[in-house]
């Protein structure tokens, strides 16, 4: 019997709550989502530098430990609320290729890059409940005033001219009050 190992990504969000579900599994951009729920989404740009990839993210980047890469971090804001932290990490070498746009983004959001561009191509999601030892859920719950006992994520790797992009997206608790009232 194949047991997973416990920093595992999962192919189905698995006991995930209902509403949280219907975020996880929309596969369009998740940025014209949010602006589909919300009065005002922005994106806030907290991070942007050459960082080490978490472990988890080795293996699905090919990248060795000790090896910093480019990491991206923001919140998507919808009606200035927290909903989700997303974060991106790509190789430094790409940043002069495929993905050179990514150093200008700024307050734009990345789905904006991804979702016009025809030739990317996008892997099927992973899923992962997100535990306080992750080191994802630390930098997810620095803007928020309550601590929640767990966080879920979801990512996938855009491909661009064999260069790949990993985004995580980790979902907030915020963005249960966008489709409460439906
Ligand atoms: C991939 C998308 O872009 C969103 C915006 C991001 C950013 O600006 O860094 C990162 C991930 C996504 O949450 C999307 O809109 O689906």
């Amino acid at each position: 019997m194949k047991v997973n190992a416990p920093s595992a990504w999962h192919p189905a969000p698995v006991c995930a709550p209902v509403d949280i579900r219907w975020w996880l599994r929309h596969r369009d951009s998740l940025t014209r989502l949010l602006q589909a729920h919300s009065e005002h989404f922005r994106v806030e740009p907290v991070f942007q530098a050459l960082a080490a990839a978490c472990i988890d993210e080795l293996a699905i980047m090919n990248l060795r430990w000790g090896v910093r890469a480019l990491v991206r971090e923001v919140y998507l804001r919808c009606d200035d609320m927290p909903v989700v932290f997303a974060h991106s990490v790509v190789k430094p070498a790409h940043l002069q290729g495929a993905w050179r746009g990514l150093s200008r983004l700024g307050n734009q959001s990345l789905g904006t890059m991804l979702f016009t561009n025809p030739l990317i191509r996008r892997t099927p999601f992973e899923y992962k409940q997100l535990k306080p030892h992750h080191p994802l859920f630390a930098r997810a719950c620095e803007q928020l005033s309550d601590r929640p006992m767990s966080l879920w994520a979801r990512r996938s790797l855009f491909t661009l001219q064999d260069q790949p992009l990993l985004v995580t997206e980790v979902f907030l608790p915020a963005i249960r009050q966008l489709r409460a009232a439906e």
